[in-house]
């Protein structure tokens, strides 16, 4: 039984503004407005065509508690399916919640969280995959996710898997037919045909399986972890990265004592910076619980960017400047890290290059680019040396360039269905478990039955994904996390 009852709730959010849209829906919610809506010209909400609006007011007995419009969606022809009524009220939120409460109070109720797109699902608006990117292309913030998330709401995904199923279910029906002849020895399908299918199938969900990596770091922004030694200037970079006064930046050692994040797009992919208490040997407990944090934080992020401060490097020869270290001790920094964590990207960012001269710049180069090579052990296209200035800005276009190259925007770019979803992912997965499965029986000459088991199988966990196979409780965690009034 699909639930048609009328439900209400604030579709803008909460707060005053110039306007707020109230959404009812449900096979009475034209009926419902009716007898508090006055139409200016005496028009009649019920005769009123699909997709029209109409100006008037909404009043309770002799009192009139606004000036609205009010819009019409007649089912089926809507977002959910259901007669929908939408009343645009001005956006105070007195206004708002004397409205909501006026039609509480007359048969309708509040609206669950993701209530009106579990709707929509189930009077098959849309299948449960395209209703999951209603909610990432609401949480989207930049470019990528935005793009990944529309193209999903839009079908993309979901026709890829449906394709899928369909071929797979093909394979599934000749080889059960087969299995009803079974006495006379029958084959209706060429085993080199199946095969083929299935290889192909096979690719395919490896092929989204493996967008999953980046997907899922797009969605929720690539980690990138700034450490170094206290005084490099790691705060400095990250509110030049920001672009806002985020982080405290003094020239005291130790300002830094816990770790701060913020996210920022960059060309349109979401980075979140994460300032890092500097680390060297302390005996403040404080500050080496910070320390501590900050290794966590490096095994968290995708790229790490380590910050040295490159005037103290250079004029090390001269001991009163700095208590800096030296080039080699550097190295032997880096190289522990490298050591821990051997398969973490790691960018050298030589900072505060404001003050030094051109020749000791071209001197750093040399000094640094190679040893860190080596160090660093990564067959690069390009070096993992940035040099740049916090303070002044200079070079950190560079560094943001430097990082968009870590991230593999092939996929982005040429439109590729990317996944997102770690429900789907796991659907994928399973599916692709039996996909083998199948792959090697064909291999094995295995009986037909056993075979036919097991595209049934990953037929069950493709339509998981679509929402073609689907139960109360799974309908309920997924909704559940959208808010209220979607
Ligand atoms: N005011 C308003 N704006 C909104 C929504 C809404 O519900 N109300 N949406 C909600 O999230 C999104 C738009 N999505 C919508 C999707 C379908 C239909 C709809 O009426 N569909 C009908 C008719 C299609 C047609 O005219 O051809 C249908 O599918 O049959 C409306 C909104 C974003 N903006
Ligand atoms: N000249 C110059 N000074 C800089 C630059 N970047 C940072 N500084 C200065 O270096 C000092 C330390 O900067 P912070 O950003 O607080 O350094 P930090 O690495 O966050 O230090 P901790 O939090 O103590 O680990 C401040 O006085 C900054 O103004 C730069 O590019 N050039
Ligand atoms: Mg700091």
């Amino acid at each position: 039984m699909i639930p048609n009852d009328s439900i209400i709730a604030l579709a803008t959010p909460s707060g005053a503004g110039a306007i707020a849209v109230i959404r009812i829906s449900g096979s009475d919610a034209i009926a419902a407005t009716t007898p508090f809506f006055k139409s200016i010209h005496g028009k009649k909400l019920v005769e009123q065509k699909s997709h029209t609006i109409v100006l008037g007011h909404i009043v309770e007995g002799k009192q009139t508690l606004d000036e609205v419009l009010v819009s019409i969606f007649k089912a089926p022809n809507s977002y959910t399916g259901e007669n929908v009524v939408e009343i645009s009220c001005h956006g105070s939120p007195y206004i708002q919640q004397q409205i909501i409460q006026l039609f509480l109070r007359n048969g309708c109720r509040m609206a669950d969280a993701g209530e009106f797109t579990l709707r929509a699902f189930l009077n098959g608006k849309m299948d449960l995959s395209q209703a999951e990117a209603v909610a990432d292309l609401i949480a989207s913030d930049n470019a990528a996710s935005h793009q990944i998330a529309i193209q999903q709401m839009r079908g993309g995904f979901s026709n890829e898997i449906k394709n899928l199923r369909e071929e797979l279910l093909n394979f599934a029906s000749l080889i059960e037919l087969e299995l009803d002849f079974a006495e006379e020895d029958v084959e209706f399908a060429n085993r080199n045909d199946f095969k083929a299918l299935i290889d192909k199938i096979q690719k395919v969900l490896k092929r989204l399986i493996d967008s999953f990596a980046v997907g899922n770091v797009i969605k929720n922004g690539i980690p990138v972890a700034i450490v170094g030694e206290p005084n490099v200037g790691k705060s400095t970079l990250l509110n030049a990265l920001l672009n806002e006064e985020r982080a405290l930046v003094s020239e005291i050692a130790g300002t830094t004592r816990d770790t701060i994040e913020d996210e920022i797009s960059i060309g349109g992919i979401g980075f979140r910076f994460i300032d890092t208490a500097g680390i060297r040997e302390t005996e403040d407990v404080i500050e080496g619980m910070g320390i501590k944090r900050t290794f966590e934080k490096i095994g968290k992020s995708e790229v790490t960017l380590y910050l040295f401060d490159a005037s103290a490097v250079i004029s090390a020869p001269n001991e009163q400047v700095n208590s800096g270290l030296k080039a080699k001790d550097l190295l032997l920094e880096i190289k522990k890290i490298k050591n821990k964590y051997p398969q973490k990207p790691l960018v050298l960012v030589a900072n505060k290059i404001d003050r030094l001269s051109e020749e000791e710049i071209s001197n750093l180069e040399s000094q640094f680019r190679i040893p860190f090579e080596e160090v660093s052990n990564r067959s690069t296209r390009q070096s993992d040396l940035v040099l740049l200035s916090a303070k002044t800005g200079q070079g950190v276009e560079e560094l943001q360039s430097r990082l968009l190259q870590f991230v593999n925007t092939g996929a982005l770019r040429n439109n590729e269905t990317i996944v997102t979803n770690t429900r789907h992912y796991n659907a994928l997965l399973k599916a692709l478990e039996e996909i083998d499965k199948v792959q090697l029986g064909i291999d094995e000459e295995l009986p037909s039955d056993l075979m036919a088991i097991d595209v049934r199988e990953a037929l069950y966990h493709l339509g998981e994904i679509t929402g073609q196979v689907t139960n109360d409780e799974l309908l309920g965690n997924i909704f559940a996390n959208f808010c209220i009034g979607k």
